[in-house]
């Protein structure tokens, strides 16, 4: 983790990977099989960030081509009321729900409840391996409280050979604090990479500069291991103890490829934690503009708000 940031947890809970597996099916039916109108009419509207996002919108690496992806986000917070039309999340729907999900939304709340409960077991674990109070992570996760999570259901379509440009997406690290990813078996599903720390830019700012000289590491797909990754949040507030990953997705080297679906549980502060780093935190005592650890210096204004900070990040992703 502190190498990395990133860690694959090979034994997860069994719930949460059969969850997984129920999603995994029902974001295939979503992508593959609903009307492009029906899609069209649960299209994200910014400023919010969820709902059906097409092809070609989304650029995760600001200076790369654009992503060739689909993606539907679902919000998850309980009272934020910035959900798709999940009752349980939000009395008042600032989104509808695609009709092919929209008798999935026990599965999707009991899958959110597991994967945020993972995310708390590791964040106890983090919080003590840094002599803090367990809860000091944890308590600022509450779940009900609105916050910028966000569970993505992503699909790249199918590609053939020689088809341009190679990158599902793009290179980046996640803004957050964890991100949980799920992947699938199968050569389609491949092409995850991440970008070894040690030869990452100092830029700061993500996008091509992070791939120069750089290393990626394989990622390979499997269905029963979630990765974990340290989103910049993280970075910054442990003063780069533990780095965010910088990672991408290409297309796998096959003369052509079926679909990749992946899930991803972005995790983030609640809106309104004022953001303080943490002090004598950092692992290496050298290197990052923080004062510290391997990671590329991310920094936040001392005391902004999660929300401010999440509001900054968005500005760059989207085209
Ligand atoms: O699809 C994947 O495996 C990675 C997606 C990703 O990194 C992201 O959406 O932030
Ligand atoms: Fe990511």
């Amino acid at each position: 983790m502190e190498a990395h940031g990133f860690l694959q947890l090979s034994h997860p809970s069994p719930l949460l990977l059969s969850l997984a597996g129920k999603l995994f099916a029902a974001s295939r039916h979503f992508f593959e099989d609903e009307s492009a109108g029906e899609k069209e009419r649960c299209r994200r509207v910014p400023p919010a960030n969820s709902g059906w996002v097409g092809q070609g919108v989304e650029k995760l690496d600001a200076k790369g081509s654009d992503d060739l992806k689909e993606c539907g986000c679902l919000y998850t917070t309980l009272a934020s009321g910035r959900a798709f039309n999940i009752k349980v999340f939000t009395e008042e729907p600032k989104q509808p729900m695609p009709s092919l999900l929209a008798g999935e939304t026990e599965l999707i709340a009991d899958f959110i409840a597991a994967c945020h409960s993972l995310c708390m077991g590791l964040l106890e674990g983090m919080a003590l391996s840094l002599s803090l109070p367990k809860d000091y992570f944890t308590s600022r996760h509450a779940p009900q409280d609105p916050a910028g999570t966000a569970l993505r259901l992503l699909y790249y379509p199918p590609t053939t050979t020689g088809s341009a440009p190679l990158v599902r997406a793009g290179a980046h690290s996640d803004y957050g604090s964890l991100t949980l990813l799920f992947q699938q078996e199968g050569a389609s599903a491949s092409g995850l990479q991440v970008l070894l720390p040690s030869s990452s830019s100092a830029d700061g700012k993500g996008g091509e500069g992070m791939q120069q000289g750089g290393e990626w590491l394989d990622v390979p797909a499997a269905p029963d291991r979630v990765l974990v990754n340290i989103g910049d949040l993280m970075e910054a507030w442990t003063a780069g103890r533990w780095p965010s990953t910088v990672h991408r997705v290409l297309v796998p080297p096959h003369t052509s490829t079926g679909a990749r679906l992946s899930i991803a549980y972005f995790l983030h502060p609640a809106d309104d934690v004022r953001l303080h780093r943490i002090g004598g935190v950092a692992a290496h005592g050298e290197g990052g503009a923080a004062g510290g650890g391997s990671g590329r210096g991310r920094v936040f204004e001392e005391g902004m708000t999660s929300a401010e900070w999440l509001k900054e990040r968005f500005r760059a992703t989207y085209i």
